[in-house]
C-alpha cells in the first residue's frame, strides 16, 4: 500500500519558522483533512507533501523513495496537487485546462485516444462536459473550481492533495465534490485536503490533522480530533460539538 511520509519537516522562510517537527504518514485509500487557522502552514505543507516545496530539513517520502529523487514527471504522474481557486487565471477553454493534466503522459506524439478519454472522464466526474468550450475566464469561482478539480484527476493520479477545493462551491457542488473526493479514495487514491469548514471537515475526513503554530496539535479520527480544548488551543475559540441531521456541526460560540 502506497504511504505519503514526511519526517521531521522544518520550513523557515526569512527569519520566520513555518513548519516544524511535523512528522506524517498518510495511507491511500483514505481522506486526510489539514485543518488549522491562518497562517498555521496548511498549504505550505501541503506544497511539500506534493514535492512543489524543498523543506528547509526533514524528508518527504512516497513509499520508500524521497520524493526530491523522482524527477517531476514521473512525480506528477502519481501526485496530483490542486492549488487554491484564485491562483488561476488564464483565457483557455475549459477542456484545454482540463488536458494540462494529462501532460506528464504526454508522449512526442501528442495526445492518445487514452489521453482523450481520460479527460473525457475526468470532466464528466467534475460535472464540467457543458464548459467545455468556455473560456475559463469567464466561468464564475464555483465552475473555475470543478474545472481545477477535473484537471487534477486527468492524470487518474494515485494522490489527490488539494488546497481549498470546496471554497467557493455552493452546497450542492459542495455535496458533489465531497462525494467525489469519497469515490477516489473508495477507489484506492490518497487524498489529502485542506478545508476551513470545519463542519465538512467532520463529515468527509477519515483523519484529521489539526496544525497550528507551525506544528500538529492533533492527528485523530474526526470523532475525536475536535475537542472543544483543541479547537480553543488552535483557534482561540468557544466552540461546542453537536449532531445535526446531516451530521456533525461545529458550533462557534466566541472568541476567547
Ligand atoms: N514566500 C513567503 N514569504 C513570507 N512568508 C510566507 C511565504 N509563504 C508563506 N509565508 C507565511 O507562512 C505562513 C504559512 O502560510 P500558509 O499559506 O502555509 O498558511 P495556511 O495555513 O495555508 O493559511 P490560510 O488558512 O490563510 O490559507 C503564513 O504566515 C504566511 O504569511
Amino acid at each position: 500500500m502506497s504511504v505519503l511520509s514526511c519526517t521531521d519537516l522544518r520550513v523557515v522562510i526569512g527569519s520566520k519558522t513555518i513548519l516544524s517537527g511535523v512528522s506524517l504518514s498518510i495511507e491511500v485509500g483514505r481522506i486526510t483533512v489539514i485543518v488549522g487557522p491562518n497562517g498555521a502552514g496548511k498549504s505550505t505543507l501541503l506544497a511539500c507533501l506534493a514535492g512543489l516545496r524543498a523543506p528547509t530539513s526533514g524528508s518527504v517520502a512516497l513509499e520508500e523513495a524521497a520524493l526530491s529523487q523522482l524527477n517531476p514527471r514521473a512525480r506528477a504522474r502519481r501526485i496530483a496537487f490542486l492549488p487554491q481557486t484564485s491562483e488561476i487565471a488564464w483565457s483557455v477553454e475549459a477542456r484545454t485546462l482540463v488536458e494540462l493534466g494529462r501532460i506528464p503522459f504526454i508522449g512526442a506524439r501528442g495526445q492518445s485516444a487514452e489521453d482523450r478519454a481520460a479527460v473525457d472522464r475526468a470532466m464528466a466526474a467534475a460535472h464540467v462536459e457543458a464548459f467545455e468550450h468556455r473560456i475559463v475566464d469567464t466561468l464564475s469561482g464555483g465552475e473555475r473550481a470543478r474545472v481545477l478539480i477535473a484537471r487534477a484527476l486527468a492524470g487518474e493520479p494515485e494522490w489527490l492533495l488539494a488546497d481549498e477545493p470546496l471554497t467557493g462551491l455552493d452546497p450542492a457542488h459542495q455535496l458533489d465534490a465531497a462525494a467525489l473526493f469519497r469515490r477516489l479514495a473508495d477507489q484506492g487514491v490518497g487524498v489529502i485536503l485542506t478545508l476551513h469548514d470545519l463542519s465538512l471537515a467532520l463529515r468527509l475526513a477519515d483523519r484529521i490533522v489539526v496544525l497550528a503554530d507551525g506544528g500538529i496539535l492533533a492527528d485523530e479520527p474526526p470523532a475525536t480530533a475536535l475537542t472543544p480544548e483543541v479547537l480553543k488551543r488552535a483557534y482561540g475559540v468557544e466552540a461546542t460539538l453537536t449532531q445535526g441531521p446531516g451530521g456533525p456541526l461545529i458550533d462557534v460560540i466566541r472568541r476567547v
